[in-house]
């Protein structure tokens, strides 16, 4: 279960829960309007598990590539060598442990990332005790995911092109969508209003699937695979259901909480707000918790976070001092300091150290407003920010701008 050589060994680190992490994933329909996610959850021990390439296939770096704006060549050579050889620290198919029911959690990625990119958030909340669907979107905001299109009966039936999962059936043809950037004399927040919205169906349509599963029907996966889905029949506390997401993810949090009442409450991480129409603000009636980075945030965007304040609602709001924006998804891991503190992918605040206050603080919330019987409460403090390395509420200046 990975190697850990000393302090300094890069890798995305183990949960520290008491439970072991496995990880599957699934897609069911085949074509762009179905749903698509990778779930971490508590599983049965394993002995030399086997554990998932962090990057599935190649073309996501080819869409990173796309998303970065760097030629597709040479950035995948580039991609492959610094991250090829990442594993999520899981157990890949391992069987689900079914002890109780756990809560759920569906976490939305950002701008330009896919479902495995916060393996670090997801394993650490399964090792808790969480069921969490990773969703990927295909509102094109993705660095790149993939579908199935029926082979119609003229093209050859011999397939040539090497394959990234074994599709369920043979007359399916896997296809990729890659990342959209924004059109030169298109409207920006029409784009992402639409994306957040088909982002929030997307996160209700994979907890529609999982409330589904949970009722014991047949699970119908498009994805090859022997993970055994009737194990976690009657395991999902289906009153203590969360959302959560980074950035554009966070954006989908609020949208989600607006839509979906099952959502008893969100964690929104370093949320971009511009996406969201204030219209829907008074709709939203859960809880929230904000949880920014130091250098990701300006004041418009702190002043949208705070329209949504409440005096009758929990709104609660820390800051990680020293995080950036890339202090969330699994990157902050991957890099030495220096190369990462150039690529902006860490801040000051060492990443371990950032992301346990950020998992913590989450825990916290959640047991708070899903009452779960766990001692997570041991944190609240840091839901208040009372820490060194956390400041409570925002450490943007909101009387600079009268805008
Ligand atoms: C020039 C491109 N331009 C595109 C509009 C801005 C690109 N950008 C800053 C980046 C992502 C960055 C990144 C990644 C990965 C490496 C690598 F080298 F490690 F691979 C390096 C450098 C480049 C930091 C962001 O978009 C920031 N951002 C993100 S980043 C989410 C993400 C994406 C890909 C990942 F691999 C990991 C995480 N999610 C959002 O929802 C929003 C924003 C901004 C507003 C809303």
């Amino acid at each position: 279960m990975g190697n850990s050589v000393g302090q300094n060994s890069l890798g995305i680190p183990q949960g520290k829960g008491p439970h072991q992490v496995g990880c599957t994933d699934l897609m069911v329909g085949h074509t762009l309007q179905g749903i698509f996610f990778r779930l971490y959850y508590p599983c049965q021990a394993v002995e030399d598990s086997d554990e998932p390439n962090w990057i599935p296939c190649r073309e996501y770096f080819n869409g990173l590539a796309d998303f970065m704006k760097m030629g597709r060549a040479l950035s995948e050579r580039i991609f492959n060598y610094l991250f090829g050889s990442f594993k999520i620290p899981a157990a890949w198919n391992a069987s689900f442990k079914a002890d109780g029911q756990y809560p759920v959690i569906i976490f939305s990625h950002g701008l330009g990332a896919f479902r495995t990119l916060y393996s670090a958030i997801c394993v650490e909340l399964a090792s808790q005790g969480f069921i969490v669907a990773a969703v990927e979107h295909r509102d094109e905001s993705a660095s790149a995911t993939f579908y199935y299109k029926e082979r119609c009966e003229t093209q050859k039936s011999h397939c040539t092109s090497r394959k990234t999962f074994q599709p369920v059936s043979d007359n399916l043809v896997e296809e990729w969508m890659y990342y959209r950037a924004l059109k030169t004399d298109e409207s920006e927040f029409l784009l992402r209003n639409n994306q957040v919205k088909q982002r929030a169906d997307e996160c209700i349509q994979a907890l529609d699937l999982l409330v589904d599963i949970n009722s014991g029907k047949s699970v119908q996966n498009t994805l090859r695979s022997d993970f055994d889905w009737s194990k976690l029949k009657n395991c999902m506390d289906l009153c203590r259901i969360a959302v959560m997401g980074h950035s554009f993810g966070g954006a989908t949090v609020i949208e989600c909480l607006c839509k979906e009442v099952r959502f008893k409450c969100g964690v929104a991480l370093d949320t971009w707000m511009f996406p969201l129409d204030e219209v829907i603000f008074p709709g939203v009636k859960q809880p929230i918790f904000f949880i920014n980075s130091e250098k990701f945030q300006w004041a418009g965007n702190i002043m949208r976070m705070k329209k949504l304040d409440s005096a009758l609602i929990p709104r609660k709001m820390i800051t990680i001092k020293g995080a950036v924006h890339q202090s969330f998804p699994d990157f902050t891991f991957l890099t030495g300091n220096w190369i990462g503190k150039l690529l902006k992918l860490k801040g000051e605040i060492d990443p371990h150290v950032a992301m346990d206050l950020c998992n913590r603080a989450s825990l916290a919330f959640l047991q708070r407003h899903l009452s779960l019987a766990r001692d997570f409460n041991q944190w609240d403090h840091l839901i208040d920010g009372k820490d060194d390395h956390l400041i409570p509420g925002t450490n943007i200046t909101l009387l600079q701008s009268s805008i």
